[in-house]
């Protein structure tokens, strides 16, 4: 499945670089404002072909250049048209002071402007080149239109939206929809970024997609094409041991159930053989609940050491409901040693809070073998500095700590981050609301670890792990369980 343009994701910064690229290749900048502008009006008047006035809001950049072509091209279409500009028009420069010239809407400063009933929006006061928090005249600008509920159509980001992290600078509007160019951004999968964009539409405005390419920013949408060419085949004749063997440690008698959820979803995702290794009071509670997962008595380190011993058994999960003493500490060590595959969730990672340096020396040599699971909270545990960081993305902390701890990082969310050592990441996008439930996280470790046990390696475990469950939530529908939402994990193939 090859990368194209729906799941290519380029900064503001590397777009920046492709638009100059371009120019260098004797491509016509203005062209390509044209095109984007007129793609804007294309989808305005989809949208709204009922419109009774279309508001263009025009910035001191490019996004404002975009901005004079839609309102030139809205006009020609034999729309009503009004123009707003922040900052002084005379002032624009090149591509932008030309679209201003050929555009006969006359303009009016921006804190003039207050909605009508019947007004459409379009938005370009900012875009990619939104270097700070928006003026204040934005900020005022911004409620009023909320108050009024006038449907914005945003041109590149909704102004306000940092397309590098998504973050809210001081105020944003919440478009409808959102016309981009050539590729995504971050800033339209990342959280809040994602909630102001309504539906995204990208347009092709002529500029070669080599060039794109030529930018090897390694960030992409989470999908099969990351991963599909190294996802196990169901074999009919595999034996069972050749899809791997998955273990998922128990926690103790009072908390089985969320080690038993991660043991069905591993065996789900296709591992051959799944057992639950369990303190032993708290066998009679698990032995209860499982049939064609496995149970196994494991308490001390001795019995880890006995229990280690059977190579076969290729991958591990640690975490759910198991406690966050030093028998965690110790079971990871011991399991590190193996050279084997560990998925690494909840109590497994807080652990570690007070010795995360401990875990990642563990881990240290080689392909990596870890994969860590932390939502928000966890992950301040393992990483404070990077959640700390408010110049960070929520791309670069996941890319730092995955290559501080030599790990696959999963930093889970409404727009889960996977990232690799290696700096490869991808944002998920097809996660459902409803996945926010008790227990989704036990499943997701239970995929990953699935598909680590059958040789998987671990980044592509956990960005299918993520794409895989979030399918899931989809089929299980809206009042999904942990439960429910096991019996649809579907191997895809
Ligand atoms: N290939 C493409 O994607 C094309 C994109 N186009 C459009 O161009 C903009 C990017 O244009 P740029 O001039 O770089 O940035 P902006 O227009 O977003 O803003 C820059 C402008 O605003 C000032 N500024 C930045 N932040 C603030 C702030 N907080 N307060 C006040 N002023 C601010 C800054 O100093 C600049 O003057 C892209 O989004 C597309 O819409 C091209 O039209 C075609 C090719
Ligand atoms: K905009």
């Amino acid at each position: 499945m090859a990368k194209g343009r729906d799941n290519w994701l380029l900064t503001p910064s590397a777009m920046g670089e492709v638009d100059a690229a371009a120019a260098a290749s004797g491509i016509d900048s203005f062209g390509l404002m044209e095109k984007a502008g007129q793609a804007v009006t294309a989808a305005v008047l989809k949208l709204f072909p009922g419109g009774e006035r279309f508001v263009v809001l025009c910035g001191p950049g490019n996004n404002g250049g975009d901005g004079y072509v839609a309102a030139r091209a809205l006009q020609e279409s034999g729309a009503a048209v009004a123009l707003y500009h922040l900052g002084d028009p005379s002032k624009l420069k090149g591509d932008a002071a030309t679209a201003r010239s050929r555009c006969p809407v006359p303009a009016e400063a921006l804190e003039t402007y207050f909605p009508m009933r019947g007004d459409v929006i379009v938005d370009a006061i900012f875009g990619a080149g939104l270097a700070r928090s928006v003026p204040p005249v934005v900020v005022d600008i911004v409620r009023r239109v909320d108050e009024a509920g006038a449907p914005v159509v945003a041109v590149d980001l909704p102004s306000g939206i940092d397309g590098r992290t998504g973050t809210v600078m001081g105020a944003a509007f919440k478009a409808r929809h959102t016309v981009t160019f050539m590729t995504r951004k971050p800033g339209h999968l990342l959280l809040p970024g994602r909630l102001h964009c309504g539906s995204v539409e990208t347009v092709d405005i002529g500029i070669p997609f080599r060039l794109v390419e030529a930018k090897d920013v390694h960030l992409f949408v989470n999908g099969p094409q990351e991963w599909l060419a190294a996802l196990p085949t169901t074999d009919a004749t595999a034996h069972k041991f050749r899809r791997g063997h998955l273990t998922v440690f128990s926690g103790p008698a009072t908390a089985t159930g969320a080690a038993r959820l991660a043991a069905a979803a591993g065996l789900r995702a296709g591992a051959g053989l799944v057992t639950v290794a369990t303190p032993p009071d708290a066998i009679a509670a698990n032995a209860a609940h499982l049939t064609a997962v496995m149970l196994k008595a494991v308490e001390t380190g001795n019995d880890l050491d006995d229990y280690l011993r059977d190579e076969r058994r290729t991958a591990f999960v640690l975490g759910p409901g198991f406690g966050v003493g030093p028998k965690a500490r110790a079971f990871v060590t011991a399991l590190a040693a193996t050279g084997r595959h560990l998925v690494l969730d909840a109590d497994g990672i807080t652990a570690f809070a007070e010795d995360p340096q401990a875990l990642f020396s563990a881990f240290a040599d080689g392909a990596p073998r870890l994969v860590l699971t932390p939502h928000e909270g966890e992950f301040a545990r393992l990483f404070p500095d990077l959640a700390d960081d408010p110049a960070l993305s929520k791309v670069d902390r996941a890319r730092q700590a995955a290559a501080r701890a030599n790990a696959a990082v999963v930093y889970k969310g409404a727009d889960s981050v996977i990232a690799a050592p290696d700096g490869r990441a991808v944002i998920n996008e097809n996660a459902p609301a409803s996945l926010a439930t008790a227990g989704s996280g036990d499943v997701l470790a239970g995929i990953v670890g699935g598909l680590l046990a059958q040789g998987m390696p671990a980044f592509e475990a956990a960005a299918a792990g993520v794409w895989l469950h979030g399918e899931a939530a989809s089929k299980a529908g809206a009042s999904l369980t942990a439960e429910t939402l096991i019996n649809h994990i579907d191997r895809w193939h």
